[in-house]
């Protein structure tokens, strides 16, 4: 048990809002709480969260009281995203979600490389990578609510509470929401998110709780909650709960269905899947690093594929091959490297016939615009002003590795090794450049690229070609549109995307697969 409610009460002023309301939160369990408005929802959020204090009744989280928690503590063990977030924040995006690892850092507040971390996973799990460097205050209105929902995954709490969250989502980011919050059930969250949707619910939620007028009107499986009759007394609707021919359930508004059911269409919820195709879905894991270009070449190549549905994974690569070897289901694997590939051909992972280079990075060194213009030549390292030198571990990043090779073939890895500050992904150099904390980094072109303005950026030339490889995996269920995603790679249209985001034509189109 992850949280336990008994006997809740509460007022607003002398009006009773909320009385004896009792629920338990499980870890690996979503529930959905449902109810008309004003029926209490968020006012039993707020109590769930601390905010608010019972008139009655206890709360605790694991073995706690609530109550004899610190804000902090609190903060440590629930994340919550509000209904209506309001506040304006004036700071990009990544910094909106470090706030999220707030509650894990001393009253300094200074990010760790974990927090940072943390903060580019969870723009990755939903998908906005490619926002970390904008303005919150630029953001659409439900771009912003995933931004505020990746500060609540950075949180790292046990406990997720949502309040309202598809709000403002569009259509397909409010399905990506609902897989999302499955999938962080699956993995061992206990979330309870309030909602104004059955459907979403009967279909993603484990457990359902009614509330009508502050109490509880059921609390059980979706299915048997979100009764007709239980619905009627929610909302004053009727619905009719339709079963399609391969055991999926819709619960939809009465006029709706018998309109359906008269009509051509509505033989379409006793049709079975294959006379009514789903669409299709496409896997792909990609380093973190194509988090930009991707998100706008997927773009491009499901406008081409209407019936296809692309979730893109981005992180570390070593992090994706583990995934794959505990046998997540992938169809791309687009690394960083041609070693990267070699390493997933070599276990197996990809069909090495479909590999292809399809891009190029460049490696440069950066140093911040009010700074001097920094010299082309490594030699100007050696100069006193760039006393600490940010890059990535050159044994497991890629760029750290070229910065490596670079200094070595120019003899000066010996000397400026100790300025050198390892950090464990390539995206951070950049970072510590930015925040002052180094004097110069070395970075891939595209990682630059998202600072360009704020930064003098000199190529280093190393020797050797960056190459982006791709191929299909060996275990995809979707092969050929797999195929047809790296052919798209290498269209006009997405070779565009990629030049803009600071990459480089390949070279050679023949990945190196035995060459490492
Ligand atoms: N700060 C407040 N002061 C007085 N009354 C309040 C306050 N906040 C909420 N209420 C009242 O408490 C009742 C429950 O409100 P609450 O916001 O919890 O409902 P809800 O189920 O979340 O509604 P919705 O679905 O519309 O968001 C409503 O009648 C509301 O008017």
């Amino acid at each position: 048990m992850m949280l336990r409610a008994a006997h809740l009460a509460y007022a607003h002023g002398h009006r009773m809002v909320l009385e004896d309301v009792s629920l338990q939160l499980n870890a690996g369990e979503s529930v959905a709480l449902l109810g008309a408005n004003g029926s209490g929802k968020s006012t039993l959020i707020r109590l769930l969260l601390g905010i608010l204090k019972p008139l009655r009744g206890e709360i605790r989280l694991r073995d706690s009281d609530l109550h004899a928690l610190s804000a902090k503590e609190r903060a440590q063990r629930l994340a919550y995203v509000p209904q209506d977030h309001g506040v304006v924040f004036p700071f990009l995006v990544r910094d909106v979600v470090l706030m999220g690892r707030l509650p894990h850092q001393s009253w300094l507040g200074v990010a760790s490389a974990h927090d940072r971390e943390q903060a580019e996973a969870a723009l990755a799990r939903l998908g906005i990578s490619g926002l970390a460097e904008r303005s919150y205050m630029e953001l659409s209105g439900g771009q912003r609510q995933l931004v505020i929902i990746a500060r609540a995954l950075a949180q790292e709490t046990p406990i997720l509470i949502l309040d309202e969250p598809v709000t403002g989502l569009d259509y397909g980011n409010q399905h990506r929401l609902m897989a999302q919050i499955q999938d962080l059930a699956d993995s061992g969250y206990a979330i309870l998110q309030s909602s104004h949707y059955p459907e979403h619910a009967l279909s993603t939620a484990n457990r359902v709780i009614l509330l009508k007028d502050g109490r509880v009107l059921a609390d059980g499986p979706p299915i048997e909650v979100l009764h007709p009759q239980h619905l009627r007394a929610l909302y004053d609707i009727d619905t009719e709960c339709l079963e399609t021919s391969d055991g999926r359930r819709v619960i939809l508004p009465k006029a709706l269905s018998s309109a359906l059911s008269q009509s051509r269409r509505g033989a379409c919820l006793n049709l079975s899947s294959e006379e009514y195709p789903m669409t299709h879905t496409l896997h792909i894991f990609a380093s973190l690093t194509l988090a930009e270009p991707f998100q706008e070449i997927i773009q491009g190549f499901t406008s081409a594929h209407p019936d296809v549905s692309v979730k893109p994974t981005y992180g570390f690569c070593g992090a994706l091959m583990e995934q794959m070897a505990a046998g997540a289901s992938v169809d791309v694997f687009a690394p960083s490297s041609e070693p990267m590939l070699a390493k997933a051909a070599a276990q197996g992972f990809v069909q090495t016939d479909t590999a292809v280079n399809y891009a190029r990075n460049r490696l440069v060194l950066v140093s911040l615009m009010r700074d001097y213009p920094l010299a082309p030549k490594l030699e100007a390292l050696m100069e006193e002003r760039y006393a600490r030198i940010a890059i990535g571990d050159p044994e497991s990043v890629p760029p750290g590795r070229y910065a490596r090779m670079a200094l070595e073939k120019a003899g000066l890895w010996q000397d400026l090794e100790a300025r050198m500050q390892k950090y464990p992904d390539g995206l951070q150099p950049l970072q510590a450049v930015l925040e002052g904390n180094a004097d110069a980094a070395f970075v891939f072109a595209s990682t630059a690229n998202s600072a360009s303005g704020k930064v003098h950026i000199v190529d280093i030339p190393v020797g050797v070609s960056m190459h982006y490889p791709v191929a299909v995996t060996t275990k995809s269920a979707e092969p050929e549109l797999a195929r047809a995603f790296v052919v798209y790679l290498q269209t006009d249209a997405a070779q565009k995307v990629l030049e803009i985001t600071g990459f480089a034509p390949a070279l050679s189109a023949q990945p190196l697969l035995n060459a490492f």
